[in-house]
């Protein structure tokens, strides 16, 4: 660790709300295990000031490159990041060294009067500016035999829940960890499941980032470390990376585990992606070994990516926000 035992640790961090209730949770976790004080060290990243659609700016890194650029400095000695807002290439300087456990990794509707998504009327004005999310709808839609309105919208949680109560929207669609971790679970007014919404690769998850070199924090970090997100997040993050996808592009994936009984023996890997009306998708998903390396969690991921493309998930991507 780079700083004297007597000195804190310091933590980089987002300021919002989310970013703060994550850190703070890891901080303290970090406290227990290194016996050391732990300092939040704010960081404005460029998603946090730009105002633009987060479809356009392309999404790569615009909550995360602020944060890496101050562990490189040396400024803060780790940082906490919200996994699908990491893209999936990793610089040769940092490494995560936990990737705790992960929280619901599912998306939930906010809507008016508790209405669930079956029971949004036809037309309903639905927001959120996510492709991924604006397929699967659409089509979960479709399903239902009606039509949504997708509004792209972005913001902060407590913005995106104020569009539903001023009136201005029926519903807006958020991931249910955010809501979780900021301590509003209870706004939600459905849980979407994900055989209808796949989230996001790595959604409900976090990442502990920190120098490749700082041998003795990885090693505390470490025990934060739950293999069993990691083997499926990387394989959820292989699969985005196979596609050649970014988070901005309108791709699902969820890897979880098989248990026959209590013995956990399978990992299935889903997969979806689809045009912004939802008018096709391709959803796949394979069922492997659980991965015992960084190594058999990627291949899982590529070898869905590969039966995708096969099924011309490809033609689907090149589709932007509107
Ligand atoms: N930049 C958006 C973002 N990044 C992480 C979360 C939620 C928490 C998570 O997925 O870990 C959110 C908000 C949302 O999608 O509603």
């Amino acid at each position: 660790m780079n700083t004297r035992p007597d000195q804190p640790l310091r933590l980089g961090t987002r300021r919002s709300k989310l970013a703060m209730s994550q850190s703070g949770h890891v901080a303290e976790a970090v406290r227990a295990i290194t016996g050391r004080p732990v300092e939040l060290v704010e960081i404005t990243t460029y998603g946090d000031v730009s105002r633009e659609n987060l479809a356009q700016i392309g999404g790569t890194g615009v909550f995360v490159t602020a944060l890496r650029d101050a562990l490189v400095r040396g400024e803060v000695d780790f940082a906490v990041h919200s996994l699908k807002d990491l893209p999936t290439a990793q610089p040769d300087e940092l490494v995560i060294a936990a990737m705790p456990k992960r929280e619901d990794p599912r998306d939930a509707l906010v809507a008016r009067d508790g209405l669930t998504f079956e029971q949004l009327p036809d037309g309903a004005r639905v927001g959120t500016g996510s492709p991924r999310r604006m397929a699967q709808l659409n089509a979960y839609a479709r399903s239902l035999g009606k039509s949504i309105e997708t509004v792209a919208i972005r913001g902060n949680v407590d913005t995106r829940i104020g569009f539903v109560r001023a009136g201005e929207l029926d519903a807006v669609v958020l991931a249910a960890a955010g809501l979780n971790r900021i301590g509003r679970a209870d706004e939600a007014t459905d849980l979407l499941s994900v055989d209808n919404v796949l989230p996001a690769p790595g959604q409900g998850a976090l990442a502990v980032e920190c120098l490749a070199s700082d041998a003795d924090l990885i090693s505390a970090l470490g025990r934060l470390d739950d293999p069993h997100t990691r083997a499926a997040v990387t394989a959820e993050r292989a699969l985005l990376a196979a596609l050649e996808a970014g988070c901005s592009a309108p791709v699902g994936a969820l890897a979880d585990l098989l248990a026959d009984g209590q013995i956990v023996n399978e990992m299935r890997l889903r997969g979806v992606v689809g045009t912004l009306d939802g008018s096709t998708l391709v959803q796949l998903s394979t069922t492997g070994p659980v991965p015992q390396s960084y190594d058999e969690a990627v291949a899982l991921g590529r070898e869905l990516a590969d039966e995708m493309l096969a099924k011309g998930a490809a033609g689907l991507m090149g589709e932007r926000s509107l």
